[in-house]
């Protein structure tokens, strides 16, 4: 058997990114005098990137967005965001010790994020975790992204590992599809920013807390 790959997403899973999207994103809707968003909308906005997040706020407040607008607001989000990397956010209880032990373990480890490349790289530089990851994969890394099989099929590809012996966490919908499509094993963790009940996203687990994931529960799936 290959070594395991576990394949993490990154907002709403390893990291709690909620205050500094939100705080981005109302800078940039301000430009286009819509009202600000609150902490509790995170879950109907995050999850396919920043271009679909300013979509999102603008469905939320009922105001058409052309796209001209659409790629001005995109810079401008991109700016402030860049500029206040990694702000308030935050790595969740129990990360740094669960990659610890994986690692120790000989887990492989990999991230599979629709955030943009150009983000979420920096994001994990600044939080120092970039380094622990074999494989970092964007929603611009390949001509798909989750939940199309293809986004962590590529990442499995990249890191060199087998889809038999891989597993995907993440906290919403689009990581437990992506992972269904590629066929692989899915863990939903609780705590990040599902649009639905996380029970209803169908993972084969779900956990509340890093502590959870244990190199037994791994290897128990694959
Ligand atoms: O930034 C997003 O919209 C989604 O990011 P995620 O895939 O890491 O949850
Ligand atoms: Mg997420």
């Amino acid at each position: 058997m290959k070594t395991p790959l576990v394949i993490f997403d990154l907002d709403g899973t390893l990291v709690d990114t909620a205050p500094d999207l939100i705080d981005s994103l109302n800078h940039t809707i301000a430009a286009a005098d819509l009202q600000p968003v609150a902490y509790e909308d995170i879950t109907h906005l995050v999850g396919q990137g920043v271009r679909m997040m300013i979509a999102r706020a603008f469905h939320l407040r009922n105001t058409p967005l052309d796209d001209e607008l659409a790629a001005r607001l995109f810079d401008r989000f991109m700016a402030h965001y860049k500029a206040n990397m990694p702000g308030k956010s935050k790595v969740y209880p129990g990360v740094i010790d669960c990659l610890d032990r994986l690692a120790c373990a000989g887990v492989r480890l990999a991230v599979c994020t629709n955030k943009l490349e150009e983000l979420a790289l920096p994001l994990m530089q600044g939080l120092g975790l970039a380094s622990r990851f074999d494989v970092i994969t964007g929603g611009d890394t390949f001509a798909v992204r989750k939940p199309d099989a293809g986004h962590i099929l590529g990442t499995i590809e990249k890191a060199g590992a087998d889809p038999a012996c891989s597993i995907m966490i993440g906290d919403s919908i689009n990581d437990i599809l992506a992972a269904q499509n590629a066929r692989i094993g899915s863990i939903a963790v609780s705590f990040g920013y599902s649009d639905v009940p996380v029970v209803d996203l169908n993972a084969d687990i779900v956990i509340d807390h890093f502590d959870d994931l244990t190199v037994q529960v791994i290897r128990k799936m694959i």
